[in-house]
């Protein structure tokens, strides 16, 4: 008989979103994001991190301060990265699963992009403009949204 306690089709892309957060530098939020084919397939991951040829060890990550004594106009998100490290040239469909509800600017690209479904694990800025701003775009051009629900499953992974 086969195993039953494999991991489902939520538990394994938020699994590997999750994973992704591991390579963020941000010492405040660590953010993943997986990128799905309708048909389960992986198409891409991101995490929040500074733009290529811009050092993590050069660039601020304060989140007080002036705009550009701050990560806020340096960093690119996780969700934006993972569209930008996609290599293939159609996202009709996919879907996106992230650690952190994505923001405006993040979803002006999920949109564009013919992504039709959001799945996120934390929503934890849902008060901000941003996230508002988010919902509004997303309720308008019909992109799905809904929240992981966590099964309680720990996996240890000994590197
Ligand atoms: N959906 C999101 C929202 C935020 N991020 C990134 C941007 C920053 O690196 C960090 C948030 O920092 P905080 O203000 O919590 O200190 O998360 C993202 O990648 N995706
Ligand atoms: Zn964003």
């Amino acid at each position: 008989m086969k195993k039953t306690d494999y991991l489902k089709w939520d538990e394994y892309f938020m699994g590997i979103a999750l994973l992704s957060t591991e390579r963020s530098k941000d010492p405040s939020t660590s953010v993943g994001a997986c990128i799905v084919s309708e048909d389960n397939k992986i198409l891409s991951v991101g995490y929040n991190g500074m733009p290529l040829g811009c050092s993590d060890d050069e660039f601020p990550w304060e989140r007080e301060g002036s705009n550009l004594d701050t990560k806020y106009f340096y960093v690119c998100h996780a969700e934006f990265n993972a569209i930008l490290n996609y290599t293939g040239t159609n996202m009709k469909g996919a879907k996106v699963y992230t650690t952190l509800f994505p923001c405006n600017e993040c979803t002006k690209a999920i949109i564009q992009k013919g992504i039709a479904e959001i799945i996120y694990m934390c929503d934890k800025y849902a008060s901000t403009d941003a996230v508002i701003a988010a919902k509004r775009m997303l309720d308008a051009s019909g992109v799905k949204y809904r929240q992981y629900q966590p099964i309680g499953k720990d996996i240890t992974l000994s590197l």
